[in-house]
């Protein structure tokens, strides 16, 4: 097997994002040395220049000279140490209204797409209504309710700041909410603070670095705008507005006294643009990579209306489905009527054309469909769990674990691959973080994963696909489901790889009770690897078969055998094929 001998730190067969990395570039090093130069100096400035910049002395009005590199004003100021001193202020006061601007945006935009959908909807709502007011315009006003002075202007500044941050942060979490590793911990029931701080976060940061240079510019240039027409820092404070503020009487006659603040509030803002437009251009855009195939909502469905359906037959198979129809909200039903058990140990295929329903009908046993999808049922049992009535995140996550199409949407980029396999072992199991990288160190071996501690250190974009799909098997089997659905979990990976995670779900079949739900496309496989198999088309079953029946063509329904006829098959009869 291919994969096998691939250890971590070797290119990945299947990129997937990879956050975090800096990648330095000519804006972000100006940038960052602009703001840190000035940090330093203004800062240096404050501590010892006050006396230069504050004092009275009887050196009124004075022209630039040797000694005051800017002059000094009608009281006998010096005007390059008063700029300097006032940069450092306004400086603070922005980076204050930047970090509770951000700190409040990111909290209201990650939790609105952790609270139900019509919070949700109505909270994002409030949002782009607010995004659509000017920043400058929301400041100007809160400033003016909020009375004049340094920590009301901040605090002006900030609130008018969060609604863009909040709807950049809701349109973040919108977007990596939909990934499959987000999707996998919800179904195991990660709590909503871990899901936050764990695995939304870490995948925002690039953006909202991005967000908190804007922040801080425009925010910078809102302050410096309203101490300047006198809504913010009052004499005898001073900032860069304030100053230029009092510049401008004698901006004809001493012009002088523009050019410190002026200086400054453009090398500040700058410097953050510059920041930003780095930040921007280093942004691997793989990171905003979504391919969702299954938005997670945990839809349960619903006791189906069964006065007219058969009673259905007892079953001690664990896996058992009467009935199943999932609709779209307005009613149009996608899959109509679907009914079947998977016993214990047993691989049921389900095959059929692009858009016949199989996905549809392993989300409705995993209780993730799409939002605005319903499903209903006469019965939906996995392992005695009854998924048409109330159950826990625990006895879900105990029922049943799915393994996805691509390895690459499958794994938080941002973490290490020890702290997500052994997640549902901490979450469900109680074990501690030593048993329960003991307990996946085990399962990694028995999915052929050669050195499972160096996997466990890894970050998932070191890894193969081949290796990201055998991790997430045994992350899978580390819940003991008593369902497995493999939703096309080979289509993602090349032949020789996709061989071997087949061998793997052979083995659980064999050497498990676990019961497999396997979604393909493709004949050939299923053929070889399932117990059974139910041919969809348009949301319906259209056939029941055996694999050996399934092998010798005893088909009925003429759209299994078109699928038949169209899996190539390489003849070994001398001289066929001619
Ligand atoms: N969120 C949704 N809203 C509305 N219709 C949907 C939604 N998700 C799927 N459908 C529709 O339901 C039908 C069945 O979709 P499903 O994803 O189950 O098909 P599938 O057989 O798994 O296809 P594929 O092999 O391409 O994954 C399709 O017609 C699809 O367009």
């Amino acid at each position: 097997m291919a994969e096998l001998t691939q250890q971590a730190g070797t290119a990945p067969a299947t990129p997937v994002s990879r956050p975090g990395r800096l990648r330095w570039n000519a804006a972000l090093i100006a940038g960052t040395v602009l703001l840190v130069v000035t940090g330093v100096v203004v800062t240096i400035a404050a501590l010892t220049m006050l006396e230069s910049a504050e004092g009275l002395s009887p050196d009124i009005a004075q022209p630039a000279s040797a000694a005051h590199w800017l002059g000094t004003d009608d009281f006998g100021r010096d005007l390059f140490a008063r700029a300097l001193v006032g940069a450092q202020a306004s400086l603070l006061m922005a980076l204050a209204a930047t970090a509770i601007s951000m700190t409040a945006g990111v909290l209201i935009g990650t939790a609105i797409w952790t609270a139900p959908r019509r919070v949700r909807e109505f909270a994002l709502r409030i949002v782009e209504i607010t995004v659509s007011y000017p920043e400058l315009l929301v400041a100007v006003v809160l400033a003016a309710i909020l009375g004049a002075g340094r920590w009301q202007l901040v605090v002006a500044v900030a609130l008018a700041n969060i609604p863009a941050t909040a709807r950049l942060a809701a349109n973040l979490s919108g977007s990596i909410h939909q990934r499959d590793f987000v999707t996998t911990a919800r179904l195991t029931g990660v709590p909503r603070r871990a899901l936050i701080s764990r695995h939304l976060l870490p995948n925002m940061a690039e953006p909202l670095l991005i967000q908190v240079a804007a922040a801080f510019s425009t925010g910078l240039v809102a302050m410096s705008a309203l101490s300047f027409v006198g809504l913010g820092v009052q004499t005898p404070d001073y900032d860069l507005g304030r100053l230029l503020a009092d510049a401008l009487p004698a901006i004809y006659s001493r012009p002088i006294e523009v050019v410190g603040p002026t200086l400054l509030i453009l090398v500040l803002s700058i410097g953050a643009m510059l920041i930003g437009d780095g930040l921007a251009a280093a942004a691997d855009p793989r990171v905003n990579r979504t391919a969702p195939r299954t938005p997670p909502a945990t839809t349960e469905p619903r006791q189906r209306d069964s006065a007219d359906a058969p009673e259905p037959a007892e079953s001690s198979a664990p896996v058992q489905v009467r009935d199943l129809v999932v609709r779209r909200a307005d009613g149009t039903p996608l899959v109509h009527g679907v009914s079947f058990d998977i016993g214990r140990g047993e691989i049921l295929g389900v095959v059929g054309e692009s858009g016949s329903g199989k996905s549809l009908t392993a989300l409705s046993l995993s209780r993730l469909l799409p939002e605005g999808l319903t499903a209903e049922a006469s019965r939906l049992r996995v392992a005695g769990v009854d998924l048409l009535g109330r159950t826990t995140r625990r006895e879900l996550a105990d029922a049943v674990a799915m393994i996805y199409q691509d390895p690459g949407t499958t794994f938080n980029p941002a973490l290490r691959m020890g702290s997500q396999l052994t997640e549902v072992l901490r979450v469900h199991r109680g074990k501690s973080a030593r048993e329960a990288r003991e307990i996946i160190t085990g399962l990694l071996e028995d999915v052929h994963i050669v050195d499972p501690p160096r996997l466990l250190r890894s970050h998932p974009y070191e890894l193969s696909g081949g290796m990201r799909q055998r991790a997430m098997i045994a992350a899978a089997l580390a819940a003991e489901p008593s369902l497995l659905i493999a939703d096309e979990p080979t289509t993602a990976l090349d032949v020789t790889v996709a061989a071997g995670i087949l061998r793997e779900l052979e083995r659980i079949r064999d050497e498990t009770d676990t019961a497999t739900l396997f979604i393909s496309h493709d004949l050939g496989v299923v053929e070889e690897l399932c117990d059974r198999v139910l041919v969809m088309k348009d949301g319906v079953i259209v056939e029941e078969l055996s694999a050996e029946q399934l092998r010798s063509g005893e088909v009925t329904d003429p759209y299994t055998r078109m699928l038949l006829e169209s899996v190539p098959r390489l003849s070994t009869t001398p001289g066929a094929g001619a």
